[in-house]
């Protein structure tokens, strides 16, 4: 086993004390990988921590060095990175690869893995073989499934196992064939099933739940009456963290990004125009000048 995913999952260097060394999980000093431990304690403490979705290792180095307590390696890899429509195509070997770059760019956050469309739907057995691979060959500390009720058998068995796992509910776009990409939970019908699926995936032993585009008194309530951290997207001020997708936050995203989006650069400007400037260079000769050649 290599040295970081020794640290990854907890087997070298101290599992006790404050997040990643420091007080907190966001703005610690401390420079050991962050553990599901921590994340628990941060919610007893009611700290709220951003996560962020990486798909290699460079991106993921920088988020580590901005303190990013939580990456996500989502299979959003689908549309975002790999040039897929949705994330349903995306394979358990594509997430294995894109998991095992992220834990080599970074030394601080938890990385947790999406478990892609048909890599856990067959039961626990097949989810215990996928999370195992994304453990044992890519090195992350959980993994993430999409649904509550009808998900719970697997989470059971992957914490049995000795993995985190952290779940899904609200939108799981790996539906998207069946449910669209609507707002869950409205209507007191489907906020009643929102808070079943809440309480079964914590009582199936999730250490977190993402909750969605849900409304986002629905995402107050379940936060209130959970005793788990929860990651809101699309879902309000009130859930314990925050998580976007890397690219839409930075403005790399091509076409339309969705609506809870918040934009805080314009990475595509600024790599067009950079872009652009090269072969300008190229083109009239400006660029190489004497100081990037060799004699
Ligand atoms: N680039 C990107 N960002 C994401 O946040 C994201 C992905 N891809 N891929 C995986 C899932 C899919 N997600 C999605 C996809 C579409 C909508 C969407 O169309 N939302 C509408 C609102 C729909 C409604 O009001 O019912 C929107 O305009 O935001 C939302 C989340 C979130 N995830
Ligand atoms: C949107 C987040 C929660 C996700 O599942 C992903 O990026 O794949
Ligand atoms: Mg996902």
């Amino acid at each position: 086993m290599t040295q970081l995913s020794a640290a990854q999952n907890g087997a070298s260097g101290s599992t006790s004390g404050p997040a990643g060394g420091g007080k907190t999980l966001y703005g610690g000093k401390g420079t050991r990988r962050i553990t599901v431990r921590d994340i628990a304690a941060a919610k007893e403490r009611g700290e709220k921590w951003p996560m962020l979705t990486a798909y290699d290792a460079t991106t993921a180095s920088v988020f580590d060095e901005a303190g990013i307590p939580v990456m996500l390696v989502g299979d959003s890899a689908g549309n975002c990175h790999l040039g897929y429509e949705t994330t349903v195509p995306v394979t358990l070997d594509e997430m294995t690869m894109l998991s095992a770059a992220v834990v080599r760019g970074t030394s601080r956050a938890l990385i947790v893995a999406d478990l892609p469309f048909g890599s856990y739907q067959e039961g626990p057995v097949q989810a215990l073989r996928s999370a195992t691979r994304l453990v044992k060959e890519a090195g992350v500390g959980a993994v993430k499934l999409e649904g509550g009720e009808r998900s719970h058998r697997q989470i059971e068995l992957l914490v049995e196992s000795g993995i985190p796992v952290m779940a899904h509910i609200g939108l799981t776009p790996q539906s998207v064939n069946a449910m669209g990409y609507r707002v869950q939970g409205r209507g007191e019908e489907a906020a009643q099933q929102l808070l079943r699926d809440a309480k079964a995936v914590q009582d199936a032993g999730a250490f977190a739940v993402v909750l969605e585009l849900v409304p986002a008194e629905l995402a107050g309530e379940v936060t209130r009456v959970l005793q788990i951290p929860t990651v809101g997207i699309g879902a309000g001020a009130a859930t314990d963290a925050q998580v976007l997708v890397w690219t839409d936050m930075l403005g790399l995203t091509g076409g339309r990004v969705p609506k809870f989006v918040k934009q805080y650069a314009d990475l595509r400007a600024v790599m067009r125009g950079a872009a652009e400037a090269f072969a300008e260079d190229v083109v009239s000769g400006t660029f190489p000048e004497e100081s990037h050649s060799v004699h």
